[in-house]
């Protein structure tokens, strides 16, 4: 497959913001360099980027419409937009990429695993998913932070919404770590496709259901995972709320340090609050509704 990628000047203040805006639109892989020289660098969760001059490339299908990336981060960034666009060769690029990618663990026995290495522990709970495949691969904090809370749980048995399933990573881990069903909410029709294609990779198709917001179906959860952003978290408290039995868990994440007092507040009446928990500057609100 051919690639085109482009390269944008970013610091210590906005590496971090123009990654995760090339992930909101859909790029499969974004790395850092160190613009002083240092090795291409994938962040491990919850990682913060020390170098002072970083620059943060995202590659893309060379049939993307880069002008709409371009826009797109002109419009959403802080600063002014310095970048550059390449095309690449594939062969070299493609291998450089995958060996960048290994698996990683989660909690005492949950891994996620890039589907070309070996699986570091076949007794261990196994998740296979491609970085390459956009919404969510493991290596961000807000992921990050929401697998070790599933890993921690008593999922035997249970019913879980992943609310903005993206690739479907955390409903497909919370049935690998012994969910019953699991229904998929997203707002992104691709996401649906993305989630049941990996749920069929492992194996796990005929307990993850997915929908549209407005397709779901009535049901009531024992746990909740939603990891969108700060904004509709507080904005669809009752709706999310809503989908939980009495004395359901929930966990979201997408919430930045300054928010989560914020996302907590507008949980408290409901929900008997765990302490926040942070990687980097991301944070995890939880708890466990009172009714
Ligand atoms: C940061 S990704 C998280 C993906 C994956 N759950 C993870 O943890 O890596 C957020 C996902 O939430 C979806 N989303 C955003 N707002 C939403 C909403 N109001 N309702 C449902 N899904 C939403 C997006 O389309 C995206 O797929």
């Amino acid at each position: 497959m051919a690639w085109i990628q482009i390269r944008i000047d970013a610091n210590k203040e906005t590496a971090d913001q123009i990654s995760d805006l090339l992930m909101d639109i859909g790029c499969p892989s974004v790395t850092f360099i160190d613009s002083q020289n240092n090795p291409v660098y994938e962040p491990k969760p919850g990682e913060v980027i020390l170098w002072p001059e970083t620059t943060v490339i995202g590659l893309f299908e060379a049939t993307h419409d880069m002008q709409s990336v371009v826009t797109y981060l002109t419009e959403n960034m802080s600063e002014p937009l310095k970048y550059k666009i390449e095309q690449l060769e594939d062969k070299d690029w493609e291998r450089e990429w995958m060996d960048n990618f290994h698996p990683i663990k989660f909690g005492e026995r949950l891994w996620i695993c890039p589907s070309w290495r070996d699986i570091p522990d076949p007794d261990a709970v196994n998740v296979l998913l491609d970085p390459g495949l956009a919404f969510g691969t493991g290596t961000h904090a807000t992921t990050s932070l929401c697998l070790k809370w599933l890993e921690a749980q008593d999922l035997s048995g249970k019913t879980v919404v992943d609310f903005g399933c993206g690739s479907g990573i955390l409903g497909i881990a919370a049935i690998k770590l012994g969910a019953e069903r699991v229904i998929g909410i997203d707002i992104d029709p691709q996401a649906l496709v993305a989630s049941r294609d990996n749920a069929e990779r492992n194996g796990v198709a005929d307990q993850l259901e997915v929908y549209l917001p407005e397709n779901q179906p009535e049901f009531k959860a024992d746990i909740i995972v939603a990891n969108i952003l700060a904004q509709p978290l507080r904005e669809l408290h009752e709706i999310i709320l809503g989908f939980l039995k009495p004395h359901g868990a929930i966990a979201m994440s997408g919430i930045l340090e300054e928010q989560a007092e914020s996302v907590a507040n507008v949980y408290a009446p409901y929900v008997d609050l765990d302490a926040i928990k942070q990687e980097g500057e991301w944070t995890r609100v939880s708890g466990i509704t009172k009714e």
